[in-house]
């Protein structure tokens, strides 16, 4: 069937109701990047000083491009509340302050694995396929109507399980690694769970069709691919 057919056939299927839409949402955790190779070798101990340092300093590029795709975002809502509930992404890793923020913290990561700031941030060490991924996840919430750009944002329902795990497995496997460098990890538990009430609200209220309930699905696709595309490159510029 091509993509015009099987879009018409969906338009006659009626909408899920909300609960099978947001368990069908869920279901996508099966794609989530918790289960690619370099993530279930890093959390089983296996990766070497400098295959932890390369997966740190690619991901950095992804933390700042946070906020810069959450400013995306924020400027294509035409609600107050919703930027009121919106601009806290931004805070949360920019920081706020007092806060220092998810950035400094992973920058604080960093240099617990053995990478100086200045290193980190000149981004010297970030693989060109993590940034093309990173850089299509703004450039998407940039352009896509907001509810869609809110929508991607909705792997964060399977980020505490992946920051929880590192916090378990980390310290006995990696234990030259101070422990206070894990702070990021154990930070975005209750935050992630935050973003989703908020992200989860807004996607189960839009897409109330089951053509458009299909199109969040493949959306929540994109950005999984995004992640696990990223963790591909990771894996392969760790042994060059
Ligand atoms: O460590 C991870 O595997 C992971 C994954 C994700 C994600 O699922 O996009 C996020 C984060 N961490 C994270 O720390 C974070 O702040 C975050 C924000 C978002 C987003 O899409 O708005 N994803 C994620």
């Amino acid at each position: 069937m091509d993509i015009a057919t099987t879009a018409a056939a969906q338009a006659d299927l009626p909408a899920w109701n909300r609960a099978e839409f947001e368990a069908r949402l869920r279901d996508k955790g099966r794609a989530y990047h918790i289960h690619h190779p370099f993530n279930l070798r890093m959390n089983a101990g296996g990766c070497s000083p400098d295959e932890l340092r390369c997966w740190v300093a690619n991901r950095f590029y992804y933390q700042i491009c946070i906020p810069r795709k959450d400013a995306a975002i924020l400027a294509n809502m035409p609600d107050r509340a919703h930027r009121r509930l919106w601009v806290e992404r931004i805070l949360d890793h920019d920081g706020d302050g007092d806060q220092a923020g998810g950035i400094e913290a992973w920058t604080r990561l960093g240099e617990a694995v053995g990478i100086e700031r200045e290193d980190l941030w000149s981004l010297q060490r970030v693989a060109p396929a993590v940034r093309f991924a990173c850089d299509s996840y703004v450039n998407f919430a940039a352009r896509a109507p907001w509810q869609e750009a809110v929508c991607s944002s909705l792997t964060e329902m399977f980020a505490p399980q992946i920051h929880k795990d590192r916090l378990a497995t980390w310290p006995g496997h990696y234990p030259w690694i101070e422990a206070a460098g894990l702070d990021y990890f154990r930070s975005r538990i209750p935050l992630a769970a935050r973003d989703v009430n908020h992200g989860l609200r807004v996607t189960l209220e839009h897409f109330t069709t089951r053509a458009a309930q299909q199109r969040a699905l493949d959306i929540l696709q994109f950005k999984l691919d995004i992640l696990w595309s990223m963790l591909d490159a990771i894996e392969k510029a760790a042994h060059e």
